[in-house]
């Protein structure tokens, strides 16, 4: 069961949440819980239907805004995803975001919005707070200043804050962070399981329909302990992605990924990072919309990864965000911190 600390209110969360005894999954993280976190109250639709992810405000090349993008983007776009300037497409913001652990100010500052249908990167190095920013959206994690907005809505404190809702939050962690004595089947169903109206034979055909869609096929009896590195980050990836198919309302998901390609090889991290694109992609309603757009945001290190995966990258750098540009400029920046990332560099503005 988690912590009083962690869940300090909203009944709808807990049961998600809740762990049954013995079901501890190893995170690697140190988080003693499951890694799908899904918001079901009040429920709010979404509006605006993009399949192209889409620009962000201040697009930074290298520090300068790219107003030349975003207005021939509003041109062309405005009548098909909403208002940019009101800000109606932005699924999560962080707002000047500080996080210290004892002595060591790890976030100072960080200020980035995800925009509905984008594919986002963090990059930056080892220990800069990546993975400590993806808690704090996930609502793991309560910043120590700053804000952070879900759909439009402040979070004051952590996960269970109520009418923060009609957004599905998940975070795939690093490790697959898998139950190991539950096989693939009920890891993938659990939140099914726990909180859903389904039947044990709807779950158990949605789980093997989901798998399939993860590339995976006849693992559904099978222990994590008897599957690969990469066919671990495929179930928790087949976890993330579930959903109640008796449910009539479909919520928009974000979804987090931290470092899903860290351990594979280079062929392994190829379908995972297709997976990435292709599970959030998919499905078309009737006029030929997306049925589930979502956005989701990857922390990587893998050049592959960022190549493959994201569209936008937010480099993070002693604290802030330094530097922000779609993927493909990344490699001709002439920003010397990222000159020097790309590069792998010892010489440079970051020091080892
Ligand atoms: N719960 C915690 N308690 C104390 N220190 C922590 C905690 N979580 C993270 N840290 C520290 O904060 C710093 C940033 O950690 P974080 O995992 O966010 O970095 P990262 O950029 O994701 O690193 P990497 O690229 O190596 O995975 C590290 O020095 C880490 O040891």
């Amino acid at each position: 069961m988690l912590t009083e600390s962690l869940i300090s209110s909203g009944s709808m969360l807990l049961s998600t949440l809740c762990i049954p005894n013995g079901y501890a999954p190893s995170t690697g993280t140190g988080l003693p819980f499951n890694t799908s976190l899904c918001f079901r109250k009040n429920l709010r639709n979404i509006v605006c239907a993009c399949v192209a992810p889409p620009p962000p405000n201040n697009i930074g090349r290298d520090g300068f805004a790219a107003t030349k993008f975003i207005d021939s983007y509003k041109a062309e776009k405005l009548s098909t995803i909403g208002d940019l300037e009101d800000g109606s497409d932005v699924l999560i913001e962080c707002r000047n975001v500080y996080k210290s652990f004892g002595e060591k100010d790890i976030l100072r500052g960080v200020s980035f919005k995800i925009r509905h249908g984008e594919a986002v990167g963090i990059i930056g190095p080892s220990g800069t707070g990546k993975s400590t920013i993806l808690k704090i959206i996930a609502g793991l994690l309560a910043p120590d200043r700053g804000e952070v907005y879900i759909h439009g809505k402040k979070r004051d404190g952590l996960i269970s804050d109520e009418g923060i809702s009609g957004l599905r939050i998940g975070l795939v962690f690093q490790s697959a962070a898998l139950f190991d004595s539950l096989t693939v089947r009920e890891n993938v169903g659990f939140l099914l399981y726990e909180n859903s109206s389904m039947s044990e034979e709807q779950i158990a055909e949605l789980v093997t329909e989901t798998l399939a869609q993860v590339g995976l096929k006849g693992v559904e009896d099978r222990l994590p302990s008897e599957l690969s590195g990469g066919m671990k980050k495929r179930v928790a990836l087949a976890r993330s992605i579930i959903f109640d198919t008796t449910n009539e309302t479909i919520e928009p998901e974000v979804l987090l990924y931290d470092e899903p390609t860290a351990g594979l090889d280079p062929i392994a991290s190829t379908v995972v990072e297709d997976l990435i694109r292709s599970v959030h992609m998919k499905g078309e309603d009737a006029l030929g919309k997306p049925e589930k757009i979502a956005s989701y945001v990857v922390v990587t290190h893998q050049h592959s990864t960022i190549r493959r995966a994201v569209d936008r990258l937010l480099f993070l750098h002693e604290g802030k965000v330094v530097w922000q540009g779609m993927t493909d400029e990344f490699m001709t920046s002439a920003n010397p911190i990222v000159q020097q990332f790309a590069s792998g560099s010892l010489d440079g503005p970051i020091k080892y």
